[in-house]
């Protein structure tokens, strides 16, 4: 695998098309060397203007690749699966999941044993280069695991993971990205109730956290060093925080994480 295969993302819902646009923002590669595929073509008019490849033919997109990357939900994974599995060839085609809940041994249950499989989970952060994104894989070479790795470092920060904690990296990078959003969103109402307009106090809220996280990346530092700079004795901040955490704040979190990797951990057992 190089820079210049030929990449089919099948399943380009949210995260297939939002990685399928990182990768071309990052000059990973050219929109014209992707082919994303997806049953309903009707909604894919802008991917075909953008230079994509499209199609609904996920036989034919194998066959023409030779990095698979397969971005279905896990419910609709087996039929996906059984369509492909004829034109996997190990020698040519290494195959990327981000499927949550699905193992590599799974996938080549149906592909076949000796196809490399690499899991992937990414978050949607990947459109703007600035994913999470953890791998993990049981028999890719070390040449490929790193060629994965490159790939995915264009489109943000990449570390590799026993495959038994993807469930893990699923709630805690992937799920990760709501949570912060809503926490975002929770921010700006409160600044709507003490005098700011809805627009200015998402740009305060969005911007203040941008700050806070920027802070623990370029200092490499925890937060709690961080906060402490920030709660004045006697002061406003901590008796902000102090009321937030009397209602749940960090349990809340931690409990919305767990919950939300046990539930990552069992999504691959219907069929749509
Ligand atoms: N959203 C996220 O932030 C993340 C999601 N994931 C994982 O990625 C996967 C996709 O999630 P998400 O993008 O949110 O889901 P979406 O529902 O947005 O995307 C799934 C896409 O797959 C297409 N699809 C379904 N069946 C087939 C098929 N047989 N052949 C081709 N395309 C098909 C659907 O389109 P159509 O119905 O037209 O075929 C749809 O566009 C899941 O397994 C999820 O766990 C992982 C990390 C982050
Ligand atoms: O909500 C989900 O199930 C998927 C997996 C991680 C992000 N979205």
């Amino acid at each position: 695998m190089d820079i210049t295969s030929k990449i089919a993302i099948l399943g380009s819902g949210n995260i297939g098309m939002s990685l399928a646009k990182g990768l071309v923002k990052a000059n990973y590669t050219d929109a014209a060397s992707i082919t994303l595929t997806r049953r309903n073509l009707q909604h894919m008019t802008e991917q075909t203007a953008k230079g994509f490849q499209v199609s609904d033919q996920n036989y034919r997109a194998v066959f023409g690749a030779s990095i698979v990357i397969i971005a279905v939900l896990p419910q609709q994974l087996n039929n996906l699966l059984e369509e492909i599995a004829g034109a996997i060839d190990p020698e040519k085609h290494l195959v990327i999941s981000v499927v949550s809940g699905v193992s590599c041994q799974d996938v080549r249950e149906k592909l076949g044993n000796n196809v490399q499989v690499v899991r992937a989970m990414p978050n949607t952060a990947i459109a703007i280069g600035q994913s999470m994104t953890c791998i993990a894989t049981d028999n890719a070479t070390p040449e490929n695991l790193d060629e994965v790795t490159a790939m995915f470092e264009t489109v943000g920060s990449v570390v590799t993971i026993n495959e038994d904690l993807m469930t893990s990296a699923t709630a805690l990078c992937a799920c990760g990205i709501a949570f912060f959003l809503r926490a975002i969103r929770a921010a700006s109402q409160g600044g709507v109730e003490i005098g700011f307009h809805a627009d200015e106090a998402l740009k305060m809220a969005v911007q203040t956290a941008k700050g806070a996280a920027d802070l623990l990346l370029l200092n490499h530092s925890h937060p709690e060093p961080e906060i402490d700079k920030v709660t004045s004795p006697k002061g406003c901040t901590i008796a902000g925080l102090n009321e937030m955490e009397h209602h749940g704040f960090s349990s809340s979190l931690i409990k919305g994480i767990k919950l939300s990797a046990t539930k990552a951990g069992g999504l691959y057992k219907t069929n749509e």
